[in-house]
């Protein structure tokens, strides 16, 4: 029965039939394949997709229906229906039973359109240009004391083993000092007290192993097991931390509202959340919602711009033409190579544009979730030329998954996709959201854009002003190849790309 009525819920459309749901927990942990009838797409699919060129149908979406676990899906990859999804029409909205929100709490990004007018309401003011000239003050303090601390100075060339290691550091301290106060220096990592376990080691475990979480029952925590000790700890400490930090931030708001100084600052993101509780009334946080909008802030602020410039790094590293453009362009900007101010933001236009390349190819963000709110007509595009293929009625409560991947893949919105092309990026296409689906679309698309792409232009600025960016090809192999073997290949949603090494040697004319 489950099989027939998924089947009906996604009006027949063709695609994977399977024992387990594309989004399901239990899909998430186990095996992809247990035996020949036991197929599970696993976590890891929708590249897996791309790799294998996965189910090729003549439209731009396919169905995933399993018969044993997990819900069925639609799953469209064209910009045509990316937007009728995300759009401003109410056929779509948020998942009504997010997995995510069970575990980390109701927040501006999981929740459904009515209750999350007020959360976004309380953050907007919070993102501001205030905020902004902040983040590219913080950058360029934090990228200073780096290569300070890294002595890479003194030794004119330094090699990273794993390139994503340092990005998270470097976006995790900007996005705790300029959201939420948190000051930090590069030598010394943000403490959470208590246990030994960092702040960023914290929010590491809790999403690479949140379905481990999520279906762990309360008494298999007495078992002896590491990995369930370890989700513990994780979990544990971050919440403790992230309930600390707010009490502190109510007392220091309540002391500075009775002396009329204002040091916690008004319009910025933490005190937006805090006092959100504090002052009650029409859009009032509840203590939960505080904790909720705390973590999520924390987390979405850093983890996808660090894996951003964990990419965009590696390609120039391959793509040395490309990094020789950016680095002419600095020059240009920056003459007799002064130190970049923010009103220079906006000016590194070639750069901005091999940022939104590396977002197309690498997506930190690799699916956007939705459901069907009432019985919808979804318009489906043929693959070949977009135009409307038929329509399929997508049953109530059904979901419909954006594949980033699969639209920023398509060859008819990007001609050889495989390929790191900056300049196909003409330049009123970069600021709007119709194009790719890196930030998402519509009311939903991401509040932090402006903030990333301001520390993400400043770091770059920084370390290419000064240093060339070179990575290791085997003897013989491409620049492709390499890419293929070091990044594609072992692309995982939880873990971003794996460790990439790079290295960086000092550029002569400083
Ligand atoms: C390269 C960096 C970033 C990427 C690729 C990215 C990607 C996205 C995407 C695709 C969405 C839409 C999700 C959906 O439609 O379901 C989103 C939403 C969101 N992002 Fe980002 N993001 C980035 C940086 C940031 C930063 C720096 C912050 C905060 C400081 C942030 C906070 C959020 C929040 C709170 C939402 C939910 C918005 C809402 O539903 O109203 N993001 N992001």
């Amino acid at each position: 029965y489950k099989f027939w009525s998924g089947l009906k819920a996604v009006d027949y459309t063709p695609g994977i039939r399977c024992a387990f749901g594309a989004r399901s927990l239990l899909g998430f942990l186990i095996p992809k394949r247990l035996g020949a009838l036991f197929y599970n797409p696993g976590p890891n699919f929708l590249w897996e997709m791309k790799r294998s060129g996965g189910f090729e149908g003549d439209t731009d979406a396919i169905s995933v229906v399993p018969w044993l676990h997990g819900d069925p899906a639609i799953l469209i990859s064209s910009l045509e229906m990316m937007q009728q999804v995300l759009g401003y029409s109410d056929e779509f909205d948020k998942f009504k039973n997010d997995s995510g929100a069970a575990l980390f709490g109701l927040n501006v990004a999981t929740l459904q359109r009515e209750p999350w007018k007020k959360h976004r309401r309380v953050l907007n003011p919070a993102f501001s240009k205030k905020l902004y000239s902040l983040v590219w003050k913080e950058s360029m303090r934090m990228f200073r004391d780096m290569v300070e601390t890294e002595a890479w100075d003194k030794a004119g060339s330094a090699t990273i083993p794993v390139v994503g290691d340092l990005t998270a550091k470097f976006t995790l301290n900007i996005v705790a000092s300029c959201a939420f106060d948190f000051r930090s220096t590069w030598s010394d990592s943000i403490s959470t007290a208590g246990t030994g376990m960092s702040l960023s080691k914290c929010l590491k475990v809790v999403i690479e192993d949140a379905p481990v979480r999520a279906l762990a029952p309360k008494w298999a925590y007495f078992l002896p097991l590491k990995v369930l000790k370890r989700v513990d700890t994780a979990f544990t400490t971050l919440f403790a931390f992230l309930r600390a930090q707010v009490a502190l931030r109510r007392e220091k708001i309540a002391s500075e509202e009775m002396t009329g100084d204002d040091k916690a600052g008004k319009n910025t993101i933490f005190s937006n959340i805090v006092r959100a509780n504090i002052e009650g009334g029409k859009f009032a946080f509840d203590e939960d919602e505080v904790i909720s909008n705390t973590f999520v802030m924390l987390f979405a602020g850093h983890e996808t711009t660090a894996r951003t410039l964990n990419g965009i790094l590696a390609l120039f590293g391959l793509y040395q033409d490309e990094q020789e453009k950016v680095y002419e362009e600095i020059k240009r900007v920056l003459s007799n190579g002064r130190d970049p101010e923010f009103e220079d933001s906006e000016s590194f236009t070639y750069l901005r544009k091999c940022i939104q390349e590396t977002m197309r190819l690498y997506p930190p963000v690799s699916v956007l979730l939705r459901e069907a709110v009432r019985d919808v007509h979804l318009s489906v595009t043929k693959r070949a030329t977009g135009e409307k293929s038929h329509d399929v009625v997508v049953k109530e409560g059904t979901h419909v998954l954006v594949n980033v991947v699969g639209i920023h893949y398509n060859p008819r919105h990007f001609p050889d996709p495989d390929s790191f092309k900056p300049s196909r990026w003409v330049d009123e296409s970069l600021s709007s959201d119709a194009v790719f689906a890196g930030f998402g679309h519509g009311p939903r698309a991401c509040i932090g854009r402006k903030f990333s792409l301001v520390e993400a232009t400043c770091f770059l600025v920084m370390l290419l002003r000064d240093w060339r960016v070179d990575v290791d090809l085997a003897p013989g192999e491409t620049p492709q190849e390499w890419q293929q073997r070091m990044m594609t290949d072992r692309i995982t949603p939880a873990r971003g790309l794996g460790p990439i090494p790079i290295r960086l040697s000092r550029r002569e004319s400083r």
